[in-house]
């Protein structure tokens, strides 16, 4: 398992929305009384937060699939279901929510406590008691809870870390990271140990900030040479870059300046870089020699105006003055940068013609409806019911759906799609598609209630 993701397919579900419940007044020795079925509760959502104290989206690659609760069943007694509760997860600042089918970006999600709604919960179904009217006295049926959305977004992170070490393999970036945070990076002393980056997370003082341990570069890197543009893509999603450089290499042709260059000539070539400021820290100084070589070469570095540190990953020599630094550079960064702003709460918005819906002549013989409303009530609808179908048609007439059917040509016997083609739910339709034409029996009267 990685130990460091920047990228990862999350499945949202909300919660359905509860069934609403038909029921009968009862008491003892008494006639039947009013309908009292109540309401099934609301889905939870799943909402997407920005928590400063979330750096990684780590979690969410261990457990990809989060579901937000349903709601509860309306009862007798005129008793609501419960709402189902929501989901709210944390997600790093700066996170980018595309979808994942067609990768557009549906919300970039910046400032800390930023809220995004991503899969909105289904409506309870009301319960007989609020179904009841003048012409309805005691209904015998109830409505459904609708189905919570449910969708699979990738998650981003635009910036990795606020400071990259870079550096040949074996220099000592995870030593180094793993010196000054909680990480536990994998540390070998052949190359290319590193392969996915780590992330440190840094106090140094009241600046907390990430370090990412980038895999080892070498000459060619630019041109995709060893994990070449994959490490070069994290870099660059960095604000600081801190050159890791190993005084004790005995490797032909190589010192800490010829190295420093090797890689700064790999990073112009990459190019989007130049920006970015440079630090030097020249490794394992606890090596004979090695701590005479760092301070033989100090002054070059000095006179290109980057600030050098001397350090041992091994022993933890120098390791204090090195993270303060980092931290002053970081603050300073943040406080270059605007502000950001919280974003509030962003609901992600859904294709509604809310009060419209259109009629649509596919042939002489099929006719389709679609529209937020008659869509939504036909999901409502409990079909194994007659009474409920019956309301359901004295809704779709109330809507003027029959009146445009009419008009679009429809005649009695045509086929009727409300919804999609594929799963829309279809029927025969009869000019006056009154609650009468569709099921037997008077309304409020049906045997199976109680
Ligand atoms: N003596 C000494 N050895 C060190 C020091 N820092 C790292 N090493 C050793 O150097 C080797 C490489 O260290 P890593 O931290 O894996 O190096 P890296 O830069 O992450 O290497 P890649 O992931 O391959 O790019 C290991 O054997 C470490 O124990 C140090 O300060 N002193
Ligand atoms: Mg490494």
């Amino acid at each position: 398992m990685p130990d460091f993701v920047d990228q990862v397919i999350l499945h949202v579900r909300a919660g359905d929305g509860g069934n609403g419940c038909a029921s009968v007044h009862r008491e003892k020795f008494k006639p039947l009384g009013g309908p009292d079925g109540g309401n099934g509760g609301r889905g939870g959502d799943v909402i997407l937060e920005v928590d400063p104290n979330t750096a990684t989206l780590l979690d969410y690659h261990r457990r990809p699939h989060r579901k937000a609760e349903n709601g509860k069943q309306g009862q007798g007694s005129n008793r609501d279901g419960a709402n189902g509760g929501d989901v709210v997860l944390p997600v790093p600042n700066g996170t980018v929510v595309k979808d994942a089918e067609t990768g557009e970006v549906l919300v970039d999600l910046v400032g800390a406590g930023t809220r995004y709604v991503i899969a909105k919960g289904g409506h309870g179904g009301l319960g007989n008691a609020a179904l009841a009217s003048t012409k309805r006295k005691a209904p015998g049926f109830a409505l459904l809870g609708e189905p919570g959305d449910g969708l699979d977004v990738m998650l981003e992170l635009k910036s990795v870390a606020d400071v990259a070490l870079v550096g040949f393999p074996s220099a000592g970036k995870s030593s180094l990271i793993a010196a000054l945070s909680a990480a536990r990076p994998k540390i070998a002393d052949y190359p290319f140990t590193t392969l996915i980056p780590n992330l440190g997370v840094v106090t140094a003082g009241d600046t907390v900030f990430t370090v990412a341990d980038v895999p080892g570069l070498i000459p060619g890197a630019s041109q995709g040479k060893g994990l070449g543009h994959e490490f070069l893509r994290h870099v660059e999603r960095c604000d600081m870059l801190v050159h890791v450089i190993d005084c004790a290499t005995m490797e032909p042709g190589r010192d800490p300046v010829t190295d420093f260059e090797v890689i700064e000539a790999e990073l112009q070539a990459y190019g989007k870089l130049e920006g970015r400021p440079r630090m030097v820290v020249l490794n394992k100084a606890d090596v004979p020699d090695a701590q005479e070589l760092a301070e033989l070469v100090r002054p070059e570095f000095e006179e290109r105006g980057l600030q050098v540190f001397t350090i041992s990953a091994a022993t933890h020599a120098g390791l204090r003055e090195l993270t303060y630094a980092m931290g002053e550079w970081v603050a300073a960064a943040r406080a270059a940068k605007p502000v950001e702003e919280p974003t509030r709460l962003v609901i992600r918005p859904r294709q509604l013609g809310e009060s419209g819906f259109t009629v649509r002549k596919v042939n002489d013989n099929l006719f389709q409806v679609t529209g937020e409303k008659p869509e939504r009530w036909i999901r409502q609808t409990d079909f194994t019911n007659d009474e409920a179908v019956g309301y359901l048609a004295d809704r779709l007439e109330r809507l003027g759906v029959e009146e445009e059917l009419v008009k679009a040509g429809a005649t009695a016997g045509a086929e009727v799609v409300i919804g999609s083609m594929e799963d829309g739910y279809i029927f025969d339709w009869q000019p006056t598609l009154s609650a009468e034409s569709v099921h037997q029996g008077p309304r409020g009267t049906d045997s199976r209630l109680g």
